[in-house]
């Protein structure tokens, strides 16, 4: 199985659960690639069987310019654009293997929010086959990851294949 990981990453977190996400993939065989959302052009989708879309949790959604200047005066280091401006490139891929959408998130409570269920709600719309959005825990917006949650991004990854 060929898997597409497009991520955007303010402070490194949702780059480190890419990384457990792919180590799970690759347990089970997968051959993964992550791509930086600001990165990913058309061709890189060419042959995959899975995408998976990932962004940290802003303002109860997904970044945007507003909060990714935010995320700079916190010592951030986001690129200008990200999943946000990405997804709404998606339509023009293509692209109709499986999909499943995650993000990193500070809490679990309604007021918390999820990028992932934003990121979701974009992935329906152009994708038949989408498994349920999962978050993972970081302890303060800069991170690191709360305790086991690198372990459970890896089990959610090998789960998927
Ligand atoms: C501008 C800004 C807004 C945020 N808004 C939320 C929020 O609404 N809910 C939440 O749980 N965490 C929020 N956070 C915390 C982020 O989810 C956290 O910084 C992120 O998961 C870290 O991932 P990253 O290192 O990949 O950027 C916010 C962080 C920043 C910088």
């Amino acid at each position: 199985m060929n898997v597409l990981i497009v991520i955007e990453t303010c402070f490194g977190n949702t780059a480190q659960v890419a990384e457990a996400v792919t180590n799970g993939l690759t347990s089970r065989g997968a051959t993964v690639s992550v791509v930086k959302a600001h990165e990913c052009r058309p061709e890189h989708v060419q042959g995959v069987d899975l995408l998976l879309v990932g962004a940290p949790t802003h303002n109860r959604g997904l970044p945007g310019p507003a909060s990714r200047r935010l995320a700079v005066t916190q010592g951030a280091n986001p690129p200008a654009t990200g999943v946000a401006e990405w997804l709404e490139e998606l339509p023009k891929y293509g692209y109709q293997g499986k999909a499943a959408a995650f993000d990193s998130v500070s809490g679990t409570t309604f007021w918390n929010g999820s990028a992932a269920k934003k990121i979701q709600k974009k992935l329906v719309r152009v994708i038949d086959d989408v498994a349920e959005p999962e978050s993972f825990l970081v302890v303060a917006a800069e991170g690191p990851s709360a305790a086991g949650e690198l372990e459970r991004a890896e089990k959610w990854g090998a789960s998927l294949v």
